[in-house]
Parts: C-alpha cells; sequence; structure tokens
C-alpha cells in the first residue's frame, strides 16, 4: 500500500471538496466574515484533538524516526496552523482566550472521535491513515487557491499563503513518506482496514466544511 493509491480512490471525495462553495469563497475573497469566524472556532478545537492524537501516534510508532517526527508534528501544528489562527482571531475580534474554547460542532466533535478512535484502538497505520486527509486536502487546497491569485481580504489571504507554504508542505511530504515507508509491506486486512479509516476522513473533511457553511444545522445550541 502506498499514499498515491489513497489519493487515487479519494478522488471523488477531493473533487467535492475543491469545488465546495467555501473553499471557493476562500479563494475568491468573498467568503463572509461570520463563516469564516465559526471555521476558525471550530478548526483551532479541531487542532487540539489533532495534536493530542497526533502525540498517541507516535507512542505507537515501530520506530524511533517515526516516533520524533511524529511528536514534532504534534508540536508545530500549534506553531503553523495555531499561529494562524490566533492572528485571524485577533482580526475577528475573538476574544483573547476564547480561541479553542466554547461548544464543539457535531463535525468537529465526530472527526476528532474517529482520529482518537483509531489511535485508542492501537494500531499504527490505520491511525496513521485517519489523519492523512487533514494534511493533504489542505496543502492542495492552499496550492490550487494561490495559483489562481492571492485576495485582497488579509484574513483569506494569509490563509492560503499557510497552506500553500514550504513549511506546510514540508509536513505534508514528510507524513506522507512516513506512511509509504511504514505502509510498504502491509497485508490485505491491514489494507482494507487502513482504506476505510481513510475514506471517513475524506467524509469528516468534506463536512467539516460544510458544518462552517451551513453552521446552524451542526450545532446543538
Ligand atoms: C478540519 C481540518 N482539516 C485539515 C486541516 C489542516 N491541517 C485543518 N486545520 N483542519
Amino acid at each position: 500500500m502506498q499514499f498515491a493509491s489513497l489519493r487515487e480512490r479519494a478522488e471523488k471525495d477531493w473533487q467535492r471538496i475543491r469545488q465546495h462553495p467555501m473553499v471557493v469563497a476562500i479563494g475568491q475573497g468573498t467568503l463572509e466574515r461570520s463563516v469564516f469566524r465559526t471555521f476558525i472556532q471550530q478548526d483551532a478545537l479541531y487542532l487540539q484533538d489533532f495534536s493530542r492524537v497526533l502525540a498517541r501516534l507516535a507512542s505507537l510508532a515501530p520506530d524511533i524516526a517515526a516516533a520524533r517526527l511524529l511528536l514534532a508534528h504534534a508540536d508545530t501544528v500549534f506553531q503553523v496552523e495555531g499561529e494562524l489562527h490566533q492572528s485571524a482571531a485577533r482580526d475577528l475580534g475573538i476574544l483573547e482566550g476564547q480561541l479553542g474554547r466554547g461548544p464543539k460542532g457535531l463535525i468537529t466533535k465526530a472527526y476528532g472521535d474517529h482520529m482518537v478512535r483509531q489511535v485508542m484502538q492501537g494500531a499504527f497505520l490505520p491511525a496513521l491513515a485517519a489523519v492523512l486527509p487533514c494534511y493533504w486536502t489542505y496543502a492542495e487546497i492552499g496550492t490550487e487557491l494561490y495559483g489562481l491569485g492571492l485576495p485582497e481580504d488579509k484574513l483569506l489571504r494569509d490563509w492560503i499563503l499557510v497552506y500553500s507554504g514550504d513549511e506546510y508542505r514540508r509536513a505534508v511530504d514528510e507524513i506522507v513518506s512516513l506512511f509509504d515507508r511504514l505502509a510498504g509491506a502491509s497485508g490485505k486486512d491491514e489494507d482494507a482496514q487502513v482504506e476505510e479509516v481513510f475514506d471517513w476522513s475524506m467524509i469528516y473533511e468534506w463536512l467539516f466544511w460544510e458544518q462552517a457553511y451551513n453552521g446552524q444545522q451542526f450545532f446543538v445550541n
């Protein structure tokens, strides 16, 4: 099993993500502030789960090089994306101390629980597969939107610059290389498990955009 085959099977899900009206609106610089605000609030909550999952994944890693890489990623998530959130929060009027707090949306919770479940079950490759869509879809979106030309709105421009940037791309390359190295000798049963987990994360990626864009139906209060 290699990442390329996962990427191939995800084509349909990828197309609906890249064509999602919220992704399009970020690229065109027309996204409503309230939608972006919801997104940043939920993403800050999501990143907390994501970072913890990476740290636990490190403890399951079959070798020390993999463990160190995953631990480093658990931290850099906050340096790269966390900083973006902090600066967006200031521009969006999210009060100091309020970022990463507050009620989780249904999808934020379900996606986080999905990743946590995989890592708690203890099988390394399926748990690694759960975090792959998070990495690569944002790099693809960032690169694609950057190619269309940066919008004037600083908030949206900064978002695109982070996900199209070298630092984020390097992180994605590291995780994909790790997957390819460790999944090289996986068996049929494990491959099926990896695919199922990966497919669910792709669905959650799409739903995460839906949640921010169509807010009300995904929030309990
Ligand atoms: C939901 C989600 N997916 C992916 C990313 C990019 N790491 C993110 N910040 N949030």
